[in-house]
């Protein structure tokens, strides 16, 4: 890595440090009535954060955020005003128990939405509904907490101050205090975020927001992941409702109105998209405008502030953070040059050896897989009619049939995209059929499906590692597999290119790697051959038929040439059935098979 790429990469850090530090010398210095007012583009900027984590890296644009904002606040003001009687302090009381109620409110909404699998436009409306909801709730609801009222429209009120000390003396910070206070809460969240995206988590999220069905056929628990996400953010987002409760010394429901619920998108559209930083910026810039414009344009404040808001994000699209990062990174060398610089994949029969003796040491023996009775309908169309099978190691089994015959409706049934109408799917000793997908993957089922399936913002052996790492759980083991499947595909130069600038018959051989990076028991694979050159398809051949030698494979296949290159079993569906089977040699004379192929009626 070059000095000014590793300028870069510790950029992230760095710059935040500094503009911390910067900050508490302004807070120290600023006039008190400007400190009071920028705790509030602070606490504003935790909040956009919040969302950056759900939206710019999960993928899910929340309108839930200040609903836990106002959830923790509320909470969180109930235990201040009650404990801080008692001790003085309030942080140490309303901080927690406000992060605890926004991450509970998160924890129930998002178990509605990633368990009802639900899609975004639905995910985002039902978050905007759920708000709404506690907004009318919040606004009629009248309740008496130990000292502290709630009292509907009216709000909550006599919330303590930012108190840092104990004991009856203790007082509320002078507004620098607070604003250097909060400043370093800020920080310690900012950078704890930061280190959560950049660990294995961070990166698992990163891939379920880029392409969640084959994080899922990683054997990723993809709802898991996307649930303890949005419960991080929702507990960060209760926080700062916390903070902003503690600076305001009071709460009212129009924190859950529909205008509060647009403002964290909108500073994380200004400061840019998944940077985590760019919602302070956001907030930031938005509060130093309406500051300033609120004695200059007046009453036009609104008007002023949505024009050049527009104005931004249509000519910035990455917004401020985003746009900077792209500029910079076009005076750092191409990480993807090296992409220019492949030759045709050449298998390295001895590493790849290597790798599936490595494999069976760790994930023991190949698996039998087998179907009994298995059988799927869509309405009046039955692409599986109550198929038995049994697949086992040894030789690479295809599966051929006319376009339709039901080959890729067999498979997804197997791989549990589709749920069987009846029937049995058993992988070794296990009845699977019900298994979620990521379950079937752990228990050793290996999937690749017809279109290439990469991390395309993700450099090669990132692609690789993060399938290393869901069976290993070890980063470094992680990092030795992925090396060695890099090493068999040749593709050691193109190690840090992003897997989208790979050419597709490239990306079909990383797709091939990860799989066999998961040390897989049995592998389907859906058309592996297409869009692959004749030279490519020779070497993919030889994969298969090595891969056949230490694990069960399974083919599905239109190709009849490339199928009579495997010597193996081959089976023929027709119509959702078993119609034919045998080796290619015999079905190629079987005058039947051939009317299918050919459209003929004779024989069928
Ligand atoms: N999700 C679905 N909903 C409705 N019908 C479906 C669905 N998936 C497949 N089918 C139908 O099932 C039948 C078998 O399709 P399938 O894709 O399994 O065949 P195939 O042998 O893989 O064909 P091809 O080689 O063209 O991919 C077709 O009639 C198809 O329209």
């Amino acid at each position: 890595m070059t000095l000014s790429e590793k300028i870069y990469q510790s950029a992230g850090l760095i710059l935040p440090a500094i503009a911390t530090l910067a900050a508490l010398v302004v807070a120290f210095l600023i006039d008190p009535y400007l400190a009071f007012v920028s705790t509030s583009w602070l606490i504003f900027g935790l909040l956009g954060m919040s969302l950056d984590i759900v939206w710019g890296r999960g993928g899910l644009l929340s309108l839930g955020q200040t609903a836990f904002y106002g959830m923790g606040g509320y909470f969180g003001s109930i235990a201040a005003i009650n404990f801080s009687e008692l001790t003085g302090n309030s942080i140490i009381w309303a901080l927690p128990i406000g992060s605890l109620f926004g991450a509970l409110s998160a924890m129930l909404l998002g178990y509605v939405i990633f368990y009802a699998r639900m899609g975004e436009l639905q995910s985002t409306i039902l978050s905007y509904t759920f708000t709404l909801l506690l907004w009318s709730v919040i606004q009629t609801f009248k309740i008496d907490i130990g000292s502290a009222s709630v009292l509907g429209d009216s709000g909550l009120s006599n919330i303590p101050g930012i108190v840092i000390g104990f004991g009856a003396e203790a007082e509320s910070l002078g507004p620098n205090q607070a604003l250097m206070t909060v400043i370093i809460i800020v920080a310690i969240l900012y950078f704890l975020t930061r280190q959560l995206m950049h660990s294995h988590f961070g990166r698992i999220i990163d891939c379920i927001r880029i392409d969640s069905s084959k994080t899922e056929l990683l054997g990723y628990d993809v709802r898991k992941y996307q649930l303890l996400n949005f419960i991080y953010a929702g507990a960060i987002a209760g926080l700062a409702g916390t903070l902003y409760a503690l600076w305001s010394n009071f709460l009212s429901p129009s924190v859950f109105s529909i205008q509060e619920a647009f403002l964290p998108p909108i500073y994380v559209l200004i400061g840019g998209l998944g940077t985590l930083a760019g919602p302070f910026v956001g907030a930031l810039m938005i509060g130093i405008m309406s500051f300033v414009l609120g004695g200059a344009a007046g009453g036009q404040t609104t008007l002023i502030l949505g024009m050049t808001l527009i104005l931004l994000v249509l000519f910035l699209k990455n917004g401020i953070l985003g746009s900077l990062d792209s500029l910079w990174r076009k005076f750092l060398p191409d990480p993807n040059a090296a992409a220019r610089h492949t030759n045709s994949v050449k298998i390295d029969v001895e590493v790849l050896e290597q790798i599936l003796i490595d494999a069976e040491k760790q994930a023991g023996p190949a698996k039998n897989f087998s179907t009994t009775q298995l059988f799927k309908k869509f309405g009046g169309v039955i692409p599986v009619n109550k198929v038995d099978r049994n697949f086992i190691p040894g030789k690479p089994y295809s599966l051929i049939g006319a376009n339709g015959a039901g080959k890729s409706s067999f498979l997804k049934t197997c791989v549990g995209i589709y749920q069987p109408e009846s029937g049995v799917v058993n992988l070794g000793d296990d009845n699977i059929t019900s298994s979620p997908i990521f379950e079937r993957v752990k228990k050793g089922m290996g999937v690749k499906n017809q279109k290439p399936q990469v991390f395309g913002d993700l450099s090669v052996i990132d692609n690789l590692w993060i399938a290393a790492y869901s069976r290993t759980h070890d980063q470094q083991i992680a990092l030795d597999i992925s090396h060695k499947v890099l090493c068999m595909l040749g593709f050691e130069e193109q190690l840090g290119v992003n897997a989208s600038a790979l050419s597709h018959g490239q990306q079909q051989w990383l797709d091939i790697g990860m799989v066999l990076c998961l040390a897989p028991r049995i592998i389907l694979l859906d058309e592996p051959a297409a869009g692959m050159t004749k030279e490519e398809t020779r070497e993919l051949s030889l994969l298969i038929r090595t891969l056949a030698l230490h694990t069960t494979v399974v083919v599905v296949e239109h190709d009849m040439d490339f199928v009579s290159t495997l010597e193996g079993h081959v089976t023929m569906l027709h119509q959702g059935e078993v119609f034919a089977e045998g080796n290619i040699q015999e079905l190629r004379k079987d005058e039947r098979v051939l009317d299918v192929y050919l459209g003929r009626r004779k024989h069928v």
